[in-house]
């Protein structure tokens, strides 16, 4: 007896990862079906939000690597689609001169000849004022990073992929995936079935892996998304390039910092740390901890003595963190046509277009375009447990 098959892949989960896969499956002219528990857009996730940073700028170098076909996959979608989702502003790095990390940036930078600016005290001042550079601390500029218009990326993405024929049914909770050589995947509307599944469900990634068997070691923390009010409107503002920045670690913090210039709310900055607590996605507005908030208004204070040390604007994102900070991208290890990309750590807005390109080579069972092995869960291997 055969299975009706209504679609080539089902893809749950129409935040960034989900929405660039998508789109890469119909450019391949998949019949293809996304399937999102909210009505889109919403802000119950971790993709939403105005701006996102992107950069060349890591201590691997394999994320170095992929960021140089994916700046070109951006503006591929901003010239296909007509609408510009990316400004270029550069990224201040900054922490110990001599740390691990901080070295670590600077020399994956130079080792792949990405254009950088190696600043001193001497000239720092002049190229990023209403900033104190701590004491002991090295600072470089990542020319090639900038801001991601990150709304408007998702919505233009979306629109891209309906245009090539997909189909995106918002308001559709999925409620079970039964494996099989064809895939069911229930919902809170119906059925259907696929040739390959795609995982992308961002915090809820191990609700929807359970349905086949399969848990993951992943945290979601909510993060508190903080914008501080200029004293003199303007000092920080992107109009004037003030850049994106990442302070590595320092007095304040054991985590990153991290900001972008004045932009979306205009004399508001927003600058994060880069960690928060631990949340139920389905109530994220329950974790009220602001410890993070304490340590941002230290580091505002010695730092940027522009902004008021008091947060103007909080909102609410969460991160869904794997234990070493990358990504989860791979096939189940008992059903090769249910794939997922998951963890991805709070970075990984930027590598949307690659991450698409990737989980959509997975589901059709072709040859990866990158060495998968740093985001295979393979490297958990004791704390992955399959049921099955
Ligand atoms: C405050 C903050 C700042 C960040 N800054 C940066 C940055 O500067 N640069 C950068 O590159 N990255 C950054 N990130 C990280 C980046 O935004 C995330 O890595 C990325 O958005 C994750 O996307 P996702 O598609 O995996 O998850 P999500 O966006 O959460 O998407 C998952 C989707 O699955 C849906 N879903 C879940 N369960 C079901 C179900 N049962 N049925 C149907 N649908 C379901 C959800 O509703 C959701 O829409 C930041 C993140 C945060 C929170
Ligand atoms: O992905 C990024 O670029 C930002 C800044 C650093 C911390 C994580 N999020």
């Amino acid at each position: 007896m055969s299975v009706e098959v209504d679609y080539d892949c089902i893809v749950i989960g129409a935040g960034v990862q989900g929405s660039f896969t998508a789109y890469q499956l119909a450019k391949k002219n998949k019949k293809t079906v996304l399937l999102e528990q909210f009505v889109l857009p919403h802000s119950r996730g971790s993709s939403h939000g105005q701006t996102r940073i992107i950069r060349k700028a890591y201590e691997q170098d394999f994320y170095t690597h992929m960021m140089e076909e994916c700046y070109e996959l951006w503006a591929q979608l901003e010239r296909e689609a007509g609408v510009k989702l990316y400004r270029q502003t550069g990224l201040l790095v900054m922490g110990p001169e001599y740390s691990q990390s901080y070295q670590l940036f600077k020399n994956t930078l130079q080792r792949n000849k990405v254009p950088t600016v190696i600043l001193n005290r001497d000239n720092f001042r002049q190229h990023i004022p209403h900033v104190n550079l701590a004491e002991g601390d090295g600072a470089l500029v990542d020319i090639t990073a900038g801001v991601l218009y990150a709304d408007r990326a998702l919505k233009t993405v979306q629109g891209q992929f309906q245009k090539l024929g997909g189909v995106i049914r918002d308001t559709e909770k999925v409620t079970d995936i039964t494996p099989g050589p064809v895939v069911t995947v229930s919902t809170s509307a119906g059925v259907y079935r696929a040739k390959s599944v795609v995982i992308t469900a961002g915090p809820w990634a191990n609700r929807l892996l359970a349905h086949t068997g399969l848990q993951l070691p992943l945290e979601v923390v909510k993060i508190n998304v903080c914008y501080w009010k200029e004293k003199v409107p303007g000092s920080y503002d992107v109009k004037q390039r003030f850049p994106c920045f990442l302070q590595t670690e320092g007095e304040e913090a054991k985590e990153h910092i991290y900001g972008l210039p004045s932009n979306e709310y205009p004399g508001l900055v927003k600058i994060c740390y880069h960690m928060g607590s631990e949340t139920d996605p389905d109530q994220r507005d329950k974790q009220t901890d602001r410890s993070d908030i304490d340590i941002l208004q230290r580091f505002i204070a010695r730092s940027f003595p522009g902004l008021l040390p008091e947060p103007a604007v909080v909102e609410s994102c969460m991160y869904t963190l794997t234990p070493d900070r990358h990504f989860v991208l791979d096939c189940h290890p008992d059903y090769s046509n249910i794939v997922f990309g998951a963890g991805f750590s709070g970075h990984g807005f930027k590598f949307g277009p690659i991450i698409g390109k990737l989980l959509c080579e997975l589901s059709l069972g072709e040859v990866s375009s990158y060495d998968l092995s740093p985001f295979r869960i393979r490297r958990f291997q004791t704390k992955t447990k399959s049921a099955l």
